[in-house]
């Protein structure tokens, strides 16, 4: 029987951005199992909520006893509720034992408000049976502010974890507010909607795959960093994205694209080797980036030897072009440079974004790929598909090829290869 199984219980997005959609999305990446119960459907974009259609009761509890009946159910998450899927949660926590993770969905990203005061009240009933609430900020406040005015801190015999999200994260206990652990994270310039669901989901869906509390948070951060790099561009913002880069997934995307590479006739092999390297999102440093231990060498029968293993740490000198580029487009991630060739070159601009950089304007006491990959790109204004340069002392010139990820560089240098072994 499947072992992860988390019990998504919330409202439905039809854009899938945020709500049960985008639990289940989370949950699915993060290979745990979900089961979804929708408490009500909310006819809603980037631009506003329209609209918010409760589910009936009887329907609500049809789901739970169609999901309890077959399934083992370890964490239930829980998003937009109303009471009557409040009360019926309640009444199967005593019958059955499982951790609730409450995302407290007061209002919109948008501004709609889910919870008048009523329903404020029946989520406090809830809260005490948590194992974790997931409250934005103003949430808490919101939160904490209703206990005391109505004098509600009786109705507490348990005292649930609270992680205050925000670009750093507090873990507290609800009743005396000590600070735990603050998770600390990196903001990116953009506004995504669904963000909330997807960290207390990923949170969630950690918690089901048997991680400790303060790991599974801090693995979750890394999902929402994920999704909201990834975001899916709307018309009037973002969608949330979650999307699980990890190590296994960059070593894999490196042995496919050395695979693939094997497959093409690839002959602009430079005279020091070529490397190829991916790294994990918003490396922070060369050990978040993997490459190949040895290089990519020509043989003597016009072929190429792979020397060496995918190790993390491999290689400082691309790992440095992708430390640079990640600056000006964090979905780009992966690089590797092949041989120069000025007519080469000139043929790609109809296919490829190109810039470059001159070693002669290298200033003093710098990373020349640092300071070339930031020139190259101040240059073009962004992170361009090559960045070559045309060598200088006793350095050969060099093509840089950039990508999302490593199958995609290998990809584009498979092109590159048929446009130079067309010319
Ligand atoms: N633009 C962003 N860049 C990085 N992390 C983000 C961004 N937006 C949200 N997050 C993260 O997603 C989590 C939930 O976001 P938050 O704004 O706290 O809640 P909500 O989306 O429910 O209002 C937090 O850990 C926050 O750091
Ligand atoms: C069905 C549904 N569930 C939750 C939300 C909240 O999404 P959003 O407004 O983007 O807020 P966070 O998920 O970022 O807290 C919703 N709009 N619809």
């Amino acid at each position: 029987m499947e072992k992860h199984n988390i019990l998504i219980i919330g409202g439905y997005d039809p854009t899938g951005g945020a709500g049960v959609i985008a639990d289940a999305k989370t949950a699915k990446v993060l290979g745990v199992n979900p089961l979804t119960i929708t408490t009500s459907i909310i006819p809603q974009n980037n631009k506003a909520v329209y609209n918010k259609v409760d589910i009936p009761k009887k329907v609500i509890k049809e789901q739970l006893d169609a999901i309890f009946e077959d399934f083992d159910v370890s964490i239930v998450k829980t998003g937009v509720l109303n009471e009557d899927a409040i009360n019926l949660i309640l009444k199967y926590k005593k019958d059955y034992d499982f951790k609730i993770v409450c995302d407290p969905v007061l209002k919109s990203t948008t501004n709609y408000e889910f919870v008048d005061e009523n329903l404020l009240e029946k989520h406090v009933d809830l809260f005490n049976e948590c194992y974790l609430i997931t409250p934005n900020e103003e949430e808490f406040n919101t939160i904490i502010n209703f206990i005391e005015k109505n004098n509600l801190w009786k109705k507490f015999d348990k005292n649930p974890y609270v992680l205050v999200t925000g670009t750093n994260d507090k873990l507290i206990t609800l009743k005396d507010k000590n600070v735990i652990e603050t998770i600390k994270g990196k903001k990116i310039d953009k506004e995504v909607h669904g963000t909330g669901c997807v960290f207390s989901s990923a949170i969630a869906s950690f918690l089901c795959r048997g991680e400790e509390l303060i790991d599974a948070i801090k693995k979750a951060k890394d999902i929402v960093l994920a999704s909201v790099v990834y975001a899916t561009k709307t018309k009037y913002g973002y969608n949330s994205n979650p999307t699980y880069i990890n190590k296994e997934k960059v070593i894999k995307n490196l042995s496919y694209a050395l695979y693939l590479l094997k497959k093409i006739n690839f002959s602009l092999i430079p005279e020091v080797g070529s490397n190829i390297a991916e790294s994990l999102l918003l490396p922070n440093s060369f050990k978040d980036v993997a490459a190949l231990t040895g290089r990519i060498i020509k043989n003597k029968l016009g072929g190429f030897y792979i020397v060496g293993d995918i190790e993390f740490g491999a290689s400082e000198h691309i790992a440095k072009i992708i430390l640079a580029a990640k600056n000006y487009d964090p979905q780009i991630r992966a690089c590797m440079n092949i041989r120069y060739d000025e007519d080469l070159i000139d043929v790609l601009s109809e296919k490829f974004s190109i810039s470059s950089f001159d070693r002669k304007l290298e200033p003093p006491n710098v990373s020349t790929m640092e300071w070339g990959t930031k020139y190259a790109c101040e240059k073009f204004g962004g992170v361009p598909d090559i960045i070559y340069d045309k060598g200088g002392d006793g350095k050969e010139p060099m093509i840089r090829v950039l990508g999302v990820d490593a199958i995609d560089v290998v990809k584009k240098v498979a092109e590159i290869q048929r446009i130079y072994d067309r010319m």
